[in-house]
């Protein structure tokens, strides 16, 4: 079954000003992709619109599913949207974690969907919950800060924090979206191994934007890239060169620091895409 399908999904939020154009995609569950593109080219929007926080646009023919159920379609988003959104942990750029809060508590918010509400308001959250979300957070590696305000962690370990409360709330998907676009290299690093562990040991696919290419050289075995809204390669990461990346950021004077020089994959669980390459379509994007 697919984590994700999305087909010929367009958005605009001023009229004739379409920042997705007609993007279709199939991520298979157990995948760890990385979806590149430079700044502006959609990836927010994208993820924004598989998680159901945004809408796609009235009256388009774009639908989104997640693990076969409906997010979006005919112009707008389901009503199931919100029940599958229980599957789905979301981590953002700007570690999205109530900061006056402990870290438990904060990692015990993706028990939310599965808590009573008047349960969940008053934080009262059972035995197995605790035990399951300190179990999270000594797989990411923070349990000793399991008591400590979330605004007290370092921006490393509130992302780490985000993906323990994502794993408490047994998130069958996880969409990040630049989740380290904020680090330093050492806390980025381990973040995306945080990330690309949970994908291999619990199969759990993970969507994840970047503009750090070599962090999708090293974690993800597919990579999407967009431009300017329009998906230009969907194929795997040993099939992407430095002159399509050039394209993709129109430069000529990528880092060589965002190429692999070894091996290109780590191991990785994911199923491999079967589509072949869209490479060919940078250079139409291109010109
Ligand atoms: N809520 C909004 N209202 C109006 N325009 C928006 C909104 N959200 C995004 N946009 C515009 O849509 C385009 C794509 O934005 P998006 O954030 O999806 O790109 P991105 O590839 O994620 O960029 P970055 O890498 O800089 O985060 C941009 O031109 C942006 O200004």
């Amino acid at each position: 079954m697919p984590a994700i399908e999305a087909r010929s999904v367009s958005k605009a939020f001023e009229r004739n000003k379409p920042v997705l154009n007609d993007v279709s995609l199939s991520i298979e569950d157990g995948e760890m992709v990385a979806l590149i593109g430079a700044s502006g080219s959609g990836k927010s929007t994208l993820l924004r619109l598989i998680s159901g926080l945004e809408t796609i646009d009235r009256g388009s023919v774009s639908t989104i599913s997640v693990f076969d159920r409906t997010v979006q379609a005919s112009g707008g988003r389901t009503t199931e949207a919100r029940r599958i959104r229980r599957d789905v942990g979301v981590i953002f750029q700007q570690f999205n974690l109530v900061n006056r809060l402990s870290v438990l508590r904060n990692v015990l918010a993706g028990r939310l969907g599965k808590t009573p509400f008047w349960r969940g308001t008053l934080g009262l959250f059972t035995r197995a919950d605790r035990i399951r979300a300190l179990q999270a957070l000594e797989r990411v590696g923070i349990i000793d800060f399991a008591h400590r305000r979330a605004s007290r962690l370092s921006g490393g370990q509130q992302q780490r924090a985000a993906i323990a409360r994502a794993l408490t709330q047994e998130a069958r998907l996880i969409l990040a979206d630049e989740p380290i676009a904020s680090l330093d290299p050492a806390s980025a690093d381990k973040v995306m191994g945080t990330l690309a562990r949970i994908n291999r040991e619990d199969g759990v696919t993970v969507v994840v934007s970047l503009h750090q290419i070599d962090h999708a050289f090293r974690h993800c075995q597919r990579i999407i890239a967009l431009k300017r809204g329009t998906l230009v390669y969907d194929g795997p990461v040993s099939g992407i060169s430095r002159a399509d990346l050039a394209a993709l950021y129109d430069s000529d004077t990528l880092s060589t620091a965002d190429m692999p020089t070894g091996p290109r994959l780590v191991g990785h669980g994911g199923a491999a895409p079967e589509a072949a390459p869209k490479v060919a379509a940078l250079a139409v994007a291109n010109a």
